[in-house]
């Protein structure tokens, strides 16, 4: 073990054991670097681990035979007990915010660490119900599997959030960090409420030192905020913060978080912040390979952010704007992001030509990117970073435009199909989905709209078409309730039942199997499908 924390030493019999002699508690565990042979041995290691506990034994040593480079879950139960001097401790983490990333995110580390104790926390009692029921709070593939192997063992939920503050050891912080609708940067800044209220609250309670980690998207220097209302209101307690942004996607969040391209840890650069990141790290040691976590500083990690998600965006707006010149032109918007992406240095992915992105993210961190800029100074840059969003908002009314124009100019009394309302697929979510723009487009025009989407309830869908810009991400039940008795749109169950009697039908981003997107397909056939949840373009017929 690269800390030296766990020795390591050859178990000539290849099998776990336990020896006792002198007082000095010993467990040999083979180890391959394969974690099911952890996990078979969790149970005896745990139980010894109490053991030691419960007669304050300090004299216990964890052996352990590995035979690759990767660390152990076990090193990181010795690594946080010795933060504090203590031995023998099991790691407890807490999340607060159990969302699309916290859910997720606490459910892989509950399932890859199986010596953690995980629980997630929320102060909406609606989710945590969920997540100890049948039916998840969100729709994420895999997840329901990981949830249900580890829910019970290591990973709890609860809404007893000072509880369960008070006895990590780390604490992830995975709360919504809206827009801001009102006041000094509102419509471009991030609000700060939820983590702040999230750091009064840990400040309160916390007894013993912790580590407390920011997991949501938040601007550049809030951990050193942050930090000032922790260290004002600590008594005496330490806390160490790390930035430890997240870069799952929705629909693909278990496959990313199984084998994330990296995990970005940024601390303070005193021996206190490199010891809190090194605790971090071997807790994510036990399954991402160590020259994927990547180590930096605080500012650094947060900004990256903030960045990649820009650059992101950045490259389906340029390949947007480039499907309107297609469009101009005759040119396949297709078949020119396949000869550009072929180019290595720049790659296929996130080329595809869309009705504009959406999802809780791009949109809000892209305006945080151009505050931060206004804020220093930097016009030349929040003005190219906001060409990003313009470019989106141009190509969702110009897909709205395309649909109307094709249908002699008016869409009025006619009923439109939609097929898909979350962002992308895979998903349940509809923060920020193209298809709300769409809609209010269509139904501007008096269109009669008919919604299917198998993963979208009805209240959902008329709420969001109700929702002023901004107010959907915030806690469900803080959200405001839809003004409105009178149902804008039509939802159905049954994708036949949307498209009957129709004189158009789109399919939007949360039908789609591939990302071969287009908004040419004004006046295109409809194709055959499989179902509406694979379809692939956004696409609308011409009767
Ligand atoms: N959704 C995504 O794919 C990604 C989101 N992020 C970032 O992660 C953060 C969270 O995003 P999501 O999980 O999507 O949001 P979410 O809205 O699904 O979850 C946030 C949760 O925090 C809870 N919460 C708010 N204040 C709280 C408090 N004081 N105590 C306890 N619980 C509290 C809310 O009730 C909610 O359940 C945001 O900053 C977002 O930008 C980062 C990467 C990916
Ligand atoms: O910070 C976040 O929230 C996350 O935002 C995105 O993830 P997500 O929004 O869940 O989904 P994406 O797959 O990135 O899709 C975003 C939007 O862009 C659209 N898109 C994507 C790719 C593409 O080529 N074209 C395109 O229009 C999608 O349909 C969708 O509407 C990033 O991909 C994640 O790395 C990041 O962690």
């Amino acid at each position: 073990m690269k800390s030296g924390l766990v020795r390591t030493e050859r178990n000539p019999c290849g099998r776990a054991a336990i020896s006792g002699r002198n007082g000095v508690r010993k467990l040999l565990i083979p180890w391959n670097g394969s974690s099911s042979i952890v996990d078979a041995n969790v149970d005896r290691f745990l139980s010894l681990q109490q053991r030691m506990v419960d007669e304050q034994s300090t004299t216990g040593e964890i052996y352990l035979q590995k035979s690759t480079s990767s660390c152990s879950s076990l090193a990181v139960i010795f690594d946080a007990g010795l933060m504090s001097g203590r031995r023998s401790k099991m790691v407890k983490i807490c999340c607060v915010g159990a969302g699309y990333v916290g859910g997720p995110t606490m459910a892989v580390i509950a399932l890859k660490c199986p010596a953690v104790e995980v629980v997630v926390v929320d102060i909406s009692v609606a989710r945590i119900t969920a997540w100890n029921s049948e039916q998840l709070p969100i729709y994420e593939p895999g997840l329901d599997g990981v949830v249900k192997h580890c829910r019970g063992r290591n990973l709890f939920s609860s809404t007893d959030i000072e509880k369960h503050i008070a006895r990590a050891d780390i604490i992830f912080v995975s709360v919504n960090t809206p827009t801001k609708t009102r006041g000094l940067g509102a419509g471009k800044a991030a609000d700060l409420t939820y983590w702040e209220n999230a750091a009064r609250m840990i400040a309160d309670v916390a007894k013993a030192d912790k580590i407390v980690v920011e997991k949501s998207t938040v601007p550049v220097k809030t951990a050193e905020a942050i930090e000032k209302i922790l260290i004002h209101n600590s008594r005496g307690v330490n806390f160490q913060i790390l930035s430890n942004p997240e870069f799952l996607a929705e629909g693909t969040a278990i496959k990313d978080l199984f084998n994330p391209d990296r995990v970005l840890i940024g601390g303070r650069e005193t021996p206190e912040g490199k010891k809190a990141v090194q605790a971090l790290k071997q807790v994510y040691a036990n399954w991402v390979p160590e020259d994927r976590i990547i180590t930096t500083n605080l500012w650094s990690a947060e900004l990256s952010k903030l960045a990649a998600n820009a650059f992101l965006a950045q490259r389906i707006s340029s390949v947007n704007a480039i499907s309107a010149l297609c469009e101009a032109t005759g040119a396949d918007v297709a078949e020119v992001a396949y000869a550009i992406g072929k180019d290595t240095r720049i790659g296929p992915r996130f080329l595809s030509a869309s009705v504009g992105f959406g999802g809780s993210c791009f949109q809000k961190d892209i305006l945080n990117l151009v505050y931060i800029c206004e804020c220093h100074g930097l016009p030349e840059v929040a003005n190219y970073w906001k060409d990003v969003i313009k470019i989106n908002d141009y190509q969702k009314s110009r897909f709205v435009n395309r649909v109307v124009s094709s249908m002699f100019n008016t869409v009025s009394e006619k009923k439109i199909a939609v097929l898909g309302f979350a962002f992308k697929k895979d998903t349940g979510d509809t923060r920020e989905t193209p298809a709300i723009d769409v809609c209010k487009g269509l139904l501007g025009d008096k269109a009669k709209v008919c919604i299917y989407d198998p993963q979208v309830t009805e209240e959902q869908i008329q709420r969001d078409l109700a929702l002023n810009k901004f107010d959907w991400d915030h806690p469900v039940h803080l959200q405001p309730m839809s003004a409105t008795e009178v149902k804008p749109v039509a939802v159905t169950r049954d994708a036949y039942e949307a498209t009957k009697g129709r004189t158009a039908s789109a399919s939007s981003p949360s039908g789609t199997s591939s990302r071969s997107w287009t908004t040419s397909g004004s006046t295109r056939a409809c194709r055959s499908r499989r179902s509406c949840s694979t379809a692939a373009t956004w696409w609308i017929r011409r009767r």
